[in-house]
């Protein structure tokens, strides 16, 4: 099962691979023609009824495997407007083949004849709302016609992500789906077909570009509503903290604040004026601070506890009271790691071990990075808590779902990187679900060191990313 959205991530991540878009419209269109085959007799007749969307460029390429068949394709609307170039290429692809086809200008002409077989590719998994003019028109004269319905994906004016059918959406008889199915799918009273359109595996295994589609999805936002996060670090060590709230700032978040012992704060503050610095009284973090710091906790979407903290004994009893406390999403770093396994805690906790911070864990230890992935993700369930474990692969996984990154290079073994690491999943996981905050932030961290290292080779440092990071966040096709 697999909602629409993402779907869009996961075809935009084959595309990324080397399966552009364009294979797979082509292997959509093949399978919904096999289907349709099933449905009609020699010499019966076919209506195709096409949106402008990619839904609608499936059955320009089925009508094209349906050559002998009397088929008329109906498009909705003038050619020129046809959303994408892909559709509008195998509308053109049409040209030559045997068949009818018909621009309808609004709904008045629409008109279906009396054809055996109805194939919907009006609209797919990019509807949004309820149905427009003149789909909808169309939609309530294919459900007035006594012709068999295949739906191409889902039926037009259901809902992929929600799984909701409006009653004028259109009633299929049979839907033709793609890759997995999708909600809602299963609970329809009719045969839902599942076809292989060609889509690797890796598209989904993989962090790829298309993972980048999950940040652009939220244009009526208000500050604030890109999260506030608190870096609780610092004490032994200045940069950590500093790096991590920079990181944060450049990953998106609204507001960041550094709350860290007053002995560094001065300087913490001297990294940077973004950062809005709270301190505690002393040189480094004790059990005296809790309250304190569960307080500033308190106005935050996301905490990141970890860079610079160090590990003397009261600094990871405070640490360990925090996590405890804490009931929010929380991202887990260097000294605070090795707390984790023996706290029972109401938190949400993104772990971001290297391999040796996971050894220290208890978490377990493998050169093949398939048999990491697989204990990763065992041990992850095990927690209870989403793992992101630092390594040539970067493995995240929440116990249920594993992805892997491949992004970063070399250099990105400097100091540092874990900090801007940390920061940067702070700051995805106040907007997204903590696998998806994870494996992006691998993602984009490892993108902008190897965007640095095109300058600076090995000679990169830890800073170098802060700069790099917005575009590291762009998606491009
Ligand atoms: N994801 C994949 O791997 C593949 C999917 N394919 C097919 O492509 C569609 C999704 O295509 P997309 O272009 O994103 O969207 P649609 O065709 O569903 O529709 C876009 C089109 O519709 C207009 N629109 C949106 N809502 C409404 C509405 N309520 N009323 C009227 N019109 C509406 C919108 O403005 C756009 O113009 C997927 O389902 C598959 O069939 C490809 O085969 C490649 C592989
Ligand atoms: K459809």
């Amino acid at each position: 099962m697999i909602a629409g959205s993402e779907m869009a991530v996961v075809d935009a991540n084959a595309a990324a691979l080397g399966v552009p878009r364009k294979q797979l419209m082509e292997s959509s269109g093949n399978a919904t023609a096999r289907v349709a085959r099933t449905l009609v007799d020699e010499g019966d007749s076919i209506t195709i009824v096409a949106g402008r969307g990619n839904n609608g460029g499936d059955a320009f390429v089925a009508a094209r495997f349906l050559e002998g068949f009397d088929v008329d394709v109906l498009l909705l609307g003038r050619a020129e407007t046809i959303g994408t170039e892909i559709a509008r290429e195998n509308w053109a692809a049409l040209e030559p083949a045997d068949c009818r086809r018909e621009e309808i200008r609004d709904s008045s002409g629409v008109d279906l004849g009396d054809p055996d077989l109805i194939v919907d590719a009006m609209l797919g998994t990019g509807v949004t709302g309820s149905l427009r003019e003149p789909e909808a028109t169309a939609a309530a004269a294919i459900n007035d016609s006594d012709a068999t319905v295949l739906s191409v994906d889902v039926p037009s004016g259901f809902n992929a992500e929600s799984g909701t059918y409006p009653d004028d959406a259109v009633q299929a008889d049979h839907v033709v789906t793609f890759h997995e199915t999708k909600p809602g799918l299963p609970d329809l009273d009719v045969p839902v077909t599942v076809a292989d359109i060609g889509i690797p595996e890796a598209a989904s295994e993989f962090v790829e570009r298309g993972d980048l589609l999950r940040l652009s999805r939220d244009p009526d936002s208000h500050k604030g509503d890109h999260g506030e996060v608190l870096v609780i670090g610092g004490g032994p060590y200045v940069g950590a903290p500093a790096l991590a709230g920079q990181a944060a700032l450049r990953a998106g978040a609204d507001l960041v604040r550094v709350a860290c012992p007053t002995a560094v704060a001065h300087e913490v503050q001297g990294y940077s004026e973004d950062l809005i610095v709270r301190p505690v009284e002393g040189r480094e973090f004790e059990p005296g601070h809790v309250g304190q710091v569960m307080e500033f906790a308190a106005e935050h979407d996301t905490l990141v506890i970890g860079p610079g903290l160090g590990d003397s004994e009261s600094t990871l009893e405070a640490a360990e009271a925090i996590l405890t406390a804490f009931t929010g999403t929380a991202v887990v770093d260097a000294d605070a790691l090795e707390l984790v396994p023996d706290i029972e805690t109401e938190a949400t906790l993104i772990c971001t071990p290297h391999q040796g911070e996971l050894a220290k864990m208890g978490g377990p230890s493998a050169e093949d990075w398939r048999e990491r992935r697989d204990a990763v993700e065992e041990f992850a369930a095990e927690l209870g808590h989403t793992l992101l474990v630092k390594g040539n692969r970067d493995i995240v996984s929440d116990g249920d779902r594993t992805r892997v990154n491949r992004t970063g290079n070399p250099g990105m073994t400097v100091g540092g990187t874990g900090d801007i690491l940390a920061g940067t999943t702070g700051a995805l996981a106040a907007r997204q679900e903590p696998i998806h905050a994870a494996g992006l932030a691998a993602y984009v961290a490892g993108r902008a060191g190897d965007i640095v290292a095109e300058q600076h080779g090995d000679g990169l440092i830890a800073s170098d990313l802060l700069e790099a990071t917005p575009a590291a966040m762009q998606y491009d096709e």
